[in-house]
């Protein structure tokens, strides 16, 4: 994995963020950084997204920002432009695994299938999103579906459903590379400034993550 994903692993979380105002940027981003999770991936599902990128690249260069619901090629290359250091996204498009592989930008896409993982293994990527990771049919899914895959090394970030409750279910499979989820920082919590909430919530997560990786050693 390149290195803006091995410390997404190394946290073991990945708070998903959707933030309405590009002035809400600089205190989230420092609540996260209370909380010890210096990571942020800012959904492309806002109009505010690229300016809250770019405010945290250039504001809070110690937070590792990304983009993520990256649904076109024109986001992919806004999310670059803003200063994005990695980007996720909950499908799999060939043209947007090209793209970002030809700029050399870590590029995690989604998968839900053994098809989209046959894509993922086509294009020699080591990371991708497990989307929607609880509906899609939790663990005992993503187990079945990787293990012929097993052998490429391939990781994954499951999210959707995701939560501080079940994560431990997640983080305990070894493909699992981190978890991702949007109840660290909700849209509420920003829209309303709770930003000691979302440095708890942060702090409790990686916690756990650290926890449940120690317990399973
Ligand atoms: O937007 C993307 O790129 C996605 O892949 C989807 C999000 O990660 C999930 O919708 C988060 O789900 P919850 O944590 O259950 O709210």
């Amino acid at each position: 994995m390149t290195a803006p994903f091995e410390q997404a692993a190394t946290l073991g979380v990945v708070p998903v963020i959707a933030i309405e105002r590009a002035s809400d940027a600089v205190a989230l981003a420092d609540a996260l950084l209370e909380g010890g999770l210096p990571l942020a991936e800012i959904t492309f599902r806002t109009e505010a997204a690229a300016e809250v990128i770019a405010i945290m690249a250039d504001k809070r260069p110690e937070l590792l920002v990304g983009a993520g619901t990256i649904l076109t090629p024109q986001a992919l290359d806004a999310a670059i432009a803003a200063g994005a250091r990695f980007g996720l996204a909950p499908g799999f498009d060939g043209e947007i695994v090209a793209a970002a592989k030809a700029k050399g930008f870590p590029f995690a896409p989604g998968i839900m299938t053994p098809s989209d993982l046959t894509a993922v293994a086509r294009n020699g990527l080591t990371l991708a999103k497990f989307f929607p990771a609880k509906a899609a049919g939790g663990p005992a899914m993503l187990e079945a579906i990787s293990a012929p895959f097993a052998h490429l090394g391939t990781r994954f970030v499951p999210t959707g459903g995701v939560s501080l409750d079940n994560m431990h279910e997640w983080l305990k499979l070894g493909v699992v590379a981190a978890v991702g989820g949007t109840w660290i920082a909700t849209k509420a919590d920003i829209s309303e400034g709770r930003w000691s909430d979302i440095a708890a919530k942060a702090r409790a997560a990686v916690a756990k993550a650290r926890e449940i990786r120690e317990a399973g050693k």
